[in-house]
């Protein structure tokens, strides 16, 4: 894709086209559109955060703290090239849909429909073990485009064997271990309500039609009983090793001693994130934490981030302060639930679009001219 295509390509309405009003080019303003199609429980489901809410706006604010320092007459290229390679993945610009489950709550065709709109516009897309469609179906529907498997380390090794043999069977290149999630953090939009998708069925797919499985009596239940794992240690992971042979991420990284740790370990790559401030209310904003993980690994691991990213403007920030690609959250349902498959590659569209725009208006013609140097402070 040529990134610089995007801007004049809207404005001759390519994009635009049956575009509904509610699917804004104002990414920071699709939550409040979404907030009016989502019905009350995915509302509760997918837009608040755990407890309070302080973590998830101490996320969005950090970004708002940090401001760009444009600079001129640097001879920015016409056609600028996005495009780079993350752990063996090529990609057109430095941005992954991050893992997320049961989006169907979001639109009827939920994960089918969002990894095919990431298929259309090159983006990488990571496969929850949450979703509500299992490996084999988000293969079909996704084709050939990169695809990355999330893995939520269950009790039973069995079951976890068999989620990362089929996740390679089905072409899902690197593994996402997220650890930010060994129990569901404090949610008061669903305890109030009683209401736990998993319970009511969703997103557990790819459990369900794990062969092997076919027997127990209540699969909700036993679902229920090895996803809890808050005993996980790092004595954990070599199993993980033995048992996958493509990069191995870990998602959920916010000390640097985690990190240095993650490394020792021989992993492949970090994920800074705070869960969308969806775990641990009160925790510290993601990209606060960012900088000091990246000058703490250097080069040892590929340093991902997520959490709060709502904008073009957003993704220059966190990659000038030191992340090598972003993953996007909610953003993603918000496009999803507004226009299904076209209100995800609307999304996609938008946030390579402002991008690539911001970046050239701030000085740089690459996403790996960036430094600390491009923000003020
Ligand atoms: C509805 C929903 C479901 C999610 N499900 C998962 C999941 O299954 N696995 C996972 O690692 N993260 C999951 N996440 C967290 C995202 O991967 C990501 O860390 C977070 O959404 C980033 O923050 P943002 O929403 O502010 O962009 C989920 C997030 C949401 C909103
Ligand atoms: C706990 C999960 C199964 C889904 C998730 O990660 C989330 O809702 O944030």
């Amino acid at each position: 894709m040529n990134a610089g295509d995007h801007q004049l390509g809207i404005y001759l309405a390519g994009m635009l086209e049956g575009r509904t009003p509610e699917l804004t080019t104002d990414l920071a303003a699709l939550e409040n559109a979404a907030r009016k199609v989502l019905s009350p429980e995915a509302l509760g489901y997918i837009v608040p955060s755990a407890g309070s809410g302080s973590t998830a706006r101490a996320n969005l604010e950090a970004f708002e703290r940090r401001r760009i320092v444009p600079r001129m007459l640097r001879g920015v290229e016409r056609q600028r090239d996005l495009s780079c390679e993350v752990l063996g993945t090529r990609m057109p610009a430095p941005v992954l849909v991050a893992p997320m489950g049961v989006q169907t709550l979001a639109h009827e065709e939920g994960e089918l429909a969002t990894v095919r709109a990431a298929a259309a516009v090159g983006v990488p897309y990571v496969h929850s073990t949450a979703a509500a469609h299992d490996f084999e179906q988000v293969a079909a529907a996704g084709g050939d485009a990169p695809r990355w498997y999330q893995l939520y380390y269950p009790t039973d090794r069995d079951v976890c064997v068999s989620f990362l043999r089929r996740a390679r069977a089905t072409g899902h290149s690197v593994l996402v271990v997220t650890l930010d999630t060994t129990l569901l953090g404090w949610r008061p939009a669903d305890l109030d309500r009683g209401y736990l998708p998993f319970l009511a069925g969703t997103g557990i797919a790819n459990y369900l039609s794990a062969p092997s499985f076919a027997g127990v009596d209540n699969p909700v239940t036993h679902w229920a009983g090895m996803f809890p794992n808050p005993g996980l240690s790092w004595d954990d992971l070599p199993f993980l090793r033995d048992h996958w042979d493509g990069p191995i991420v870990l998602k959920g990284i916010m000390s640097t001693e985690d990190a240095r740790l993650a490394a020792e370990h021989g992993m492949d790559g970090i994920v800074v994130s705070n869960h969308g401030g969806r775990q641990v209310d009160g925790a510290l904003a993601a990209l606060d934490a960012l900088p000091g993980i990246a000058e703490a690994v250097g080069d040892r691991l590929t340093v991902l981030f997520d959490s709060g990213v709502r904008t073009g403007a957003d993704v220059v920030k966190a990659l000038a302060l030191g992340a090598k690609a972003v993953l996007v959250g909610r953003p993603v349902l918000y496009g999803l639930a507004l226009g299904g498959q076209a209100g995800v590659e609307h999304v996609l569209r938008c946030l390579l679009g402002e991008l690539d725009i911001t970046l050239a208006l701030s000085g740089y013609s690459a996403p790996g001219e960036l430094g600390p140097g491009a923000l003020a402070g």
